[in-house]
């Protein structure tokens, strides 16, 4: 029998937390200080560049993005290509990209680089954004060098080779994972077109020093752009299940066959851990000595709940659903 939505919130939602606490202090931590060497490389690297393609991830399209981008690389015509859009509620498309122009942001291109989903439409827009500007280095030079930015894991090795993929019809030349900094240096030119001839330069994931907020720095380690062990898998699941309760996406109830909705992290977890079999023998000292019980094992439940979500099982999401609500923001 599929429950109806109505069903499912019942008698949870009167309990359904208002806010997330977390320390800021916390946020601090996750994000390491070493980008900024990423950012000074690839600051060297800008006089051989054309356009700058901005990647980020289409489930907060109005958070987490690196203000320093914008100071230390603004000077380059800009795209800003929205990916996994596969993973995104886009219902309110619209209103992300007129948020995005009251921040300056007018070229925007939403791609799915799995599918390679609207990935054609990125050359013609690169050539026609550097067409209107001055080529000042590049003379009668009629390549292309285009620089692929980004916080890490959003996708920008992917596109890469997508667009290998849909211009050269050539497979993979630059590495792809599923944790964020798996692209480590400023790397050399890969070409993507012949006609145009364009290369890209891809290079690793840089997060801004200081993240703005606990909230933003929440939604960022949900996409997977800082090592899960950094925030805590628990902690990462709890904020997954404050996120979906508050936007009623409660396709989570029925993957893990939960009866209903619950906002109590430790009771989601222990059902998961349990219905996966995912327990642990834990040593606890009785009165008679040590004994040998068997406990769920949380933090690989925790895991499971978090891959669900990345993967999309549990349907598209708006992370930045609530700034959407807000007036856009106006161009600086
Ligand atoms: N669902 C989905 N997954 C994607 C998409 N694009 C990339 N991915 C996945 O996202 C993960 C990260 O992709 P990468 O291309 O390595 O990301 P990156 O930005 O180069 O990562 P860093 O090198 O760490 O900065 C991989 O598991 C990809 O398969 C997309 O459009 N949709």
């Amino acid at each position: 029998m599929r429950l109806t939505t109505r069903a499912l919130c019942g008698a949870a939602r009167a309990a359904w937390r208002e806010s997330f606490p977390l320390d800021g202090r916390d946020v601090a931590r996750w994000f390491p200080g070493h980008m900024a060497k990423g950012l000074k490389k690839m600051q060297s690297s800008l006089k051989l560049v054309d356009c700058i393609i901005e990647v980020h991830d289409a489930r907060i399209p109005l958070s987490g993005r690196n203000p320093l981008f914008q100071e230390t690389l603004g000077l380059k015509p800009h795209l800003l290509v929205l990916n996994k859009m596969d993973l995104a509620d886009l219902k309110e498309q619209q209103k992300i990209i007129h948020h995005l122009e009251g921040e300056g942001l007018k070229n925007v291109i939403f791609t799915n680089c799995v599918k390679d989903e609207n990935i054609k439409q990125i050359i013609p827009k690169v050539t026609e954004l550097v067409g209107s500007s001055y080529r000042y280095h590049r003379g009668e030079n009629l390549e292309y060098c285009i620089m692929v930015i980004g916080v890490p894991n959003v996708g920008k090795s992917s596109l890469i080779n997508s667009l290998r993929r849909q211009h050269l019809r050539k497979g993979k030349a630059t590495r792809v994972g599923g944790e964020p900094g798996i692209t480590r240096a400023v790397m050399s030119r890969i070409q993507v077109c012949e006609r145009p001839l364009m290369f890209l330069l891809d290079t690793p994931g840089v997060l801004a020093p200081r993240i703005q907020s606990v909230e933003t720095g929440l939604k960022l380690a949900l996409c997977g752009t800082v090592l899960d062990h950094l925030v805590g898998e628990e902690t990462l699941a709890d904020y997954l299940l404050y996120t979906l309760n508050r936007h009623q996406l409660l396709g989570y109830v029925q993957h893990y066959s939960l009866g209903e909705a619950c906002d109590d992290i430790a009771s989601v977890l222990k059902h998961v851990a349990v219905k996966l079999r995912k327990t642990q023998k834990v040593k606890v000292l009785t009165g008679t000595g040590d004994v040998n019980v068997v406990q769920p094992n949380y933090p690989a439940a925790a895991r499971d709940f978090l891959w669900a979500f990345r993967s999309g099982v549990l349907g598209p999401v708006m992370l930045d659903r609530d700034l959407l609500q807000g007036p856009p923001a106006v161009e600086p």
